[in-house]
């Protein structure tokens, strides 16, 4: 057990796939896994460990924003020893070519500041995805036959955006979307040498400002998953 999840030595596999929310983690675990069993419900962040053809994995909630991703994704690497750190997350696109329901894989994450820039100070680092993990990802969703978009995005640490000239510099130099966790995601598997990558879905437009309607979410998510599970056991 630690702080922030329940969960007994043992009861977390080496791969986790990590939804912001936490009910996003219970439908995926319940739809995708084998006998998913329970393993974290501290403060209402569902943790569910079963297995994929046969192999173990945990979905876990991450929580909203990059502090709160920090707090589980180190406790999971340092705690349970969790080697493979797949973001299953929405996202809002902000190139044209990017449509709602489209799968974007991060190969790499801006950010303004995120939980650490106070260790990097002066250092702009560059947070990049595990390449083994990109590429079988990609692979994954070509087979799968979803549209899929490799690039650069933003991890906000808004959702409300009050920086259009922010937005305008972002689209400008081809970041694909935004979400909010990402780029701590892979600081920290670079920190802990783990791997990492985020696979999100576009839920909304920033541009066009269409959106996913709410009874769409879960069966448009649903790639999402497929193409983690297939990236992480390729
Ligand atoms: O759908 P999730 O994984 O939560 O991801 C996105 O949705 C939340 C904002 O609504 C932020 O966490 C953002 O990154
Ligand atoms: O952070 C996010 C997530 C989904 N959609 C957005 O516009 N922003």
């Amino acid at each position: 057990m630690t702080f922030h999840i329940g969960a007994k030595p043992g009861e977390i596999a080496e791969t986790v796939l990590l939804p912001g929310d936490p009910y996003r983690a219970r439908w995926a675990a319940q739809k995708y896994l084998e006998n998913p069993v329970l393993v974290n419900e501290v403060r209402g962040m569902l943790g569910y460990t079963g297995t994929w053809r046969g192999q173990r994995v945990t979905i876990h909630g991450s929580g909203m924003g990059m502090p709160s991703l920090s707090i589980y994704a180190t406790e999971l690497m340092k705690d349970y020893g969790t080697q493979t750190l797949i973001r299953i997350g929405s996202a809002g696109a902000l190139q044209n070519e990017v449509k709602v329901r489209d799968v974007v894989l991060a190969q790499t994450a801006s950010t303004c500041g995120s939980p650490s820039r106070s260790i990097f100070r002066e250092l702009n680092f560059a947070p990049c995805a595990d390449f083994a993990l990109l590429s079988a990802a990609h692979k994954a969703a070509l087979n799968i036959g979803v549209p899929v978009h490799v690039g650069g995005i933003f991890s906000s640490d808004t959702f409300y955006d009050e920086r259009q000239d922010l937005s305008d510099q972002l689209q400008r130099h081809g970041t694909l979307c935004v979400e909010m966790e990402a780029a701590e995601l892979y600081m920290l598997a670079a920190r802990y040498k783990r791997r990492a990558l985020a696979v999100l879905t576009i839920s909304d437009h920033i541009l066009t400002h269409e959106a996913l309607p709410a009874d769409q979410r879960e069966t448009s998510f649903g790639a999402m998953v497929e193409v983690a599970l297939e990236a992480a056991f390729a």
